[in-house]
């Protein structure tokens, strides 16, 4: 069998849900298939949107009434009978959704992450019932899934850990079954928790939600359908000259991943690196080109990969004291930012100072200072770029560094990382 997942971009009207149906029939083959797919377009930083108005106690109606016209204007074109059980399905998913959009409540305050996903994990609960009512209407019958009772997690709201046992085994139980007699069209990012909560897995995490299917059900292939012509050494959004890898090998596509690469969320390769199950990373635009295929093989000389992540802060540390940075003060500071799920891309430490790159989040940075400024001197910096190249040359290096203000710099035996000013120092 196969996993197919569809992202945002891949859903986004009713012109590309018509591709997607076109993707099915024609690439599906005859074999068993099981569809992810996530929240159409931008639908998900529009819930975030919906959700933080309602937490500051404002009016979201306006941004929640465009949610609903949006999605139900693609409902339009895609079914014209308005009898169409899917309109009847889709008012009930808002009410429902409307009704985890209470008043903020003082007593609330602690469930921020928890509320969060109740809310904005209707983008996806919608858009797979559209999929699902639109393949049926194409002739291509399916079942709607609810992942959330299979892909089980624990409450980590937002980012929760999945518990592969109890996954594995319910998926194994149930959707071999299924899958003989059909197609199944499930949500990615949604996992449940054991008492019948909505947890999320992190955000662009439907690419894993794909994964953990493939993985549960063995899959031959997970073919993730994008809107680029497959992995390519850069953002094409952000780099004139791409190329595209036409296959690399699990380590390499986690670790771009992992370094932001956003094309792939990093938890993907790992369930399918432990059974060796092939990623095809497929153009949505051109689905019979080649794309890339992510598998076990090696390869000496890549083309430099370069990866750019936004919106990055140097924090940097020093003991009031004056003592040494101390395996005691390092243990201090790295609870502190475990605590405040603060996650270090880069890390450097001198005799008396210790200095990270992390994404900036400006409560949990002053949550961290709140935390540590008793222990430690505290500096920052905003408005920053964290630059990677992988598998760099000189050449590569001087086409990211030059002519930018480098605060940090690091390197291996294949990976370059530097910190390179992007806006007017920010006060610390
Ligand atoms: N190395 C890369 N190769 C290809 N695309 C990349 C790369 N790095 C970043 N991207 C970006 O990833 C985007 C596709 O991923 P994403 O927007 O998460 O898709 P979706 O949400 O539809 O699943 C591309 O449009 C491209 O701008
Ligand atoms: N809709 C979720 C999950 C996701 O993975 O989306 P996409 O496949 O469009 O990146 C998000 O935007 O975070």
């Amino acid at each position: 069998m196969k996993v197919f997942k569809f992202g945002g971009a891949s859903v986004k009207d009713a012109g590309a849900l018509q591709n997607l149906a076109q993707i099915v029939a024609t690439q599906g083959g005859k074999q068993e298939l099981l569809l992810v797919v996530s929240a159409m377009g931008k639908t998900t930083n529009a819930l975030e949107q919906v959700y933080d108005l309602a937490v500051a106690g404002q009016d979201f109606s306006e941004p929640l009434e465009q949610s609903r016209q949006y999605h139900l204007s693609i409902a339009n074109e895609l079914f014209p009978k308005q009898e169409n059980p899917v309109y009847e399905r889709l008012e009930h998913l808002f009410a429902q959704l409307q009704q985890q959009l209470p008043p903020y409540q003082e007593e609330s305050e602690g469930n921020y992450d928890k509320s969060y996903d109740q809310v904005v994990s209707f983008g996806e609960l919608i858009s797979s019932v559209i999929v699902h009512y639109f393949l049926q209407e194409q002739g291509i019958a399916n079942t709607w899934l609810d992942s959330r009772k299979y892909i089980q997690t624990d409450n980590t709201w937002r980012e929760a850990r999945v518990d592969w046992a109890w996954t594995e085994r319910v998926i194994k139980r149930d959707l071999p079954g299924i899958l003989a007699q059909q197609l199944v069209v499930t949500q990615g990012f949604l996992g449940g928790t054991n008492n019948g909560l909505t947890t999320t897995l992190g955000r662009e995490g439907s690419d894993f939600s794909a994964s953990i299917f493939a993985y549960c059900l063995d899959a031959e292939g997970l073919y993730i359908w994008k809107d680029v012509a497959g992995l390519l050494n850069a953002d094409p959004k952000r780099f004139a000259h791409t190329v595209r890898y036409r296959e690399l090998d699990y380590q390499e596509t986690v670790e771009m991943a992992y370094y932001g690469a956003s094309v792939i969320h990093p938890k993907t390769i790992k369930p399918l690196a432990n059974k060796s199950i092939p990623l095809y990373v497929k153009s949505f635009l051109d689905p019979s080109a080649e794309g890339t295929k992510i598998c076990d093989c090696r390869f000496d000389k890549l083309a430099p990969a370069f990866i750019v992540k936004d919106n990055q802060c140097l924090v940097s540390f020093s003991a009031k004291d004056f003592t040494f940075i101390s395996e005691k003060n390092l243990g201090t500071i790295f609870n502190a930012l475990s605590e405040l799920r603060l996650k270090i891309n880069l890390m450097q430490n001198s005799a008396i100072s210790f200095s990270i790159c992390t994404d900036f989040y400006e409560e949990r940075l002053h949550r961290l200072i709140d935390t540590l400024q008793d222990q430690f001197s505290i500096h920052y910096n905003t408005g920053l770029q964290l630059f990677t190249i992988k598998n760099y040359d000189n050449d590569s290096i001087q086409e990211i560094t030059q002519g930018k203000e480098v605060l940090m710099e690091q390197r291996t035996r294949t990976t370059f990382q530097v910190v390179c000013r992007t806006s007017p120092l920010a006060p610390s």
